[in-house]
């Protein structure tokens, strides 16, 4: 007989509210750009993905580094941590800062999906973890993605003359395979080396 978990409803339930989340920022997001009229196709054509993370303290001959340095490919993350900070975020002047955050706060960070919709507009900062102290520590991130099958490309109005299209339309589904075959390199940006017109690191 299958056993039911039964953590199931309340895991339902806090998702649910990190979905809700992450539509009133993506809301915010397009009306700021007045793409407001794409907004219902644009989260109709989205995967959500739920990850809880588990990092154990360091011992004192291991690395405190937790999660190396990387871009989300996804268009919105959305992080949540117990008490035990450990989340840096890169500026784009290249400065690691700590994000020190409550148990009642949420980090919500643009993904390079988002920088691809928004045709650069929206940065996708680099971030890790490094585990200081000496403590276990527990995220969860609700990571939207572009649902596989539809082609991620800016609206129209995203590109004219002074903002050229910085990225070839692509299938995030096709994306995920290169990926998965090639992995992406530390401080490297997955899908401006997939279909990126430029070569900078930086979007
Ligand atoms: O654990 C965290 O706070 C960050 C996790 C993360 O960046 C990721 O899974 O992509
Ligand atoms: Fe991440």
């Amino acid at each position: 007989m299958m056993k039911t978990c039964v953590c199931r409803n309340s895991i339902h339930t806090y998702s649910k509210k990190l979905w809700e989340l992450d539509g009133m920022v993506r809301k915010m997001v397009f009306e700021g750009l007045n793409l407001t009229k794409y907004l219902k196709e644009h989260l109709e054509a989205t995967n959500y993905h739920l990850k809880v993370m588990k990092y154990r303290a360091a011992e004192p001959s291991e690395s405190t580094m937790g999660l190396d340095s990387h871009a989300d490919t996804s268009i919105l993350t959305i992080l949540h941590q117990n008490g035990v900070q450990g989340l840096e975020i890169r500026t784009k002047d290249g400065d690691w800062i700590t994000v020190n955050v409550s148990p009642n706060s949420f980090v919500v960070m643009a993904g390079e999906s988002f920088n691809v919709l928004s045709n650069g507009r929206l940065h996708a900062p680099f971030h890790r973890v490094v585990m200081n102290a000496n403590k276990t520590r527990l995220s969860v991130g609700l990571f939207s993605m572009p649902r596989i099958g539809t082609i991620v490309k800016p609206p129209k109005e995203m590109v004219y003359e002074e903002h050229p299209l910085l990225f070839k339309p692509f299938d995030y589904g096709e994306f995920m395979d290169y990926f998965c075959m090639a992995g992406v390199k530390k401080d490297t940006y997955g899908i401006k080396t997939y279909c990126g017109f430029q070569s900078e690191k930086t979007p």
